[in-house]
């Protein structure tokens, strides 16, 4: 509840590591208060509470290591701050923080584990750059860098791809297949069937603030379900492991 007011109702969801799950709904469905509770920045009110990694109760900078978390949201928050390079930011990954600060204790492994984060993201050269500087789709790899700096079990990504335009989109969800195939969690958050990789076997519809459907993926990107979760007369077409909509 937020206020007096109703978000999420009677929502049961398993997410079990090893699975890519796609959390896919409308504007206002719940998708984002959802993951709020999934990153403890918010508890319900009642119910069976929410276990993460089997455990209720976190202390959030130790959740942050294992639960690695990429939102647009997070990208403004950083260029709020300071101007910092891109490997400060991917070290900032180690500190659960925007940014570096003097009582940052930053050793010579954590710079190699920053700069191995920075090239598996295809971004080395960006290293010594402003992040303020970057174009969206740069800095949205740094983004996920500094999530992997921590080797988290999971990656949260809610709506990465928020300002990409579509090929820019396109390579930079290729530049994550690699980790879903290396075992990483992924637990993708959009409105954007485009945006499913095709190693997300799984899918979780929201709507109205609960789950409207939970199962594998050729059971529920099917023209009828997405036509009842987008409230639209919708088409799915299917190339290559990736599915498009068209409605209307
Ligand atoms: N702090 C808040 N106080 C009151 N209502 C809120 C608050 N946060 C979210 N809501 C309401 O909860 C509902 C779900 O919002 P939420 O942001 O979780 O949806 P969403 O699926 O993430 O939407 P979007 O895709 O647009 O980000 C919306 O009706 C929203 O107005």
């Amino acid at each position: 509840m937020r206020g007096d007011r109703t978000i999420l109702d009677d929502v049961t969801l398993h997410v079990p590591v090893g699975r890519h799950t796609v959390i896919l709904g409308r504007n206002g469905s719940g998708k984002s208060t959802l993951v709020k509770l999934m990153t403890k920045q918010i508890h319900p009110l009642g119910g069976t509470g929410v276990r993460v990694f089997g455990r209720e109760h976190w202390d959030v900078f130790e959740l942050r290591q294992r639960l690695g978390i990429v939102s647009s949201s997070l990208q403004a928050d950083l260029a709020g701050d300071a101007p910092v390079t891109a490997m400060d930011t991917v070290l900032s990954g180690f500190f659960a923080a925007h940014g570096l600060w003097r009582h940052h204790r930053v050793t010579d492994a954590m710079r190699e584990a920053a700069a191995a984060a920075l090239k598996r993201m295809q971004a080395t050269h960006l290293a010594p750059q402003p992040v303020t500087s970057l174009s969206t789709g740069e800095a949205r790899r740094v983004l996920i860098a500094r999530a992997l700096v921590n080797s988290p079990e999971a990656l949260l990504l809610d709506e990465p791809c928020a300002g990409l335009d579509p090929a820019t989109r396109r390579q930079f969800l290729d530049s994550l297949r690699p980790l879903a195939r290396d075992g990483m969690t992924l637990i993708l958050v959009t409105h954007h069937i485009e945006e499913i990789l095709p190693e997300i076997s799984h899918v979780v519809m929201m709507k109205d603030g609960r789950i409207a459907a939970d199962g594998p993926r050729e059971t529920l990107l099917t023209d009828d379900r997405l036509t009842d979760l987008f409230g639209m007369r919708a088409a799915v077409t299917n190339r290559d492991g990736w599915a498009s909509l068209s409605l209307g």
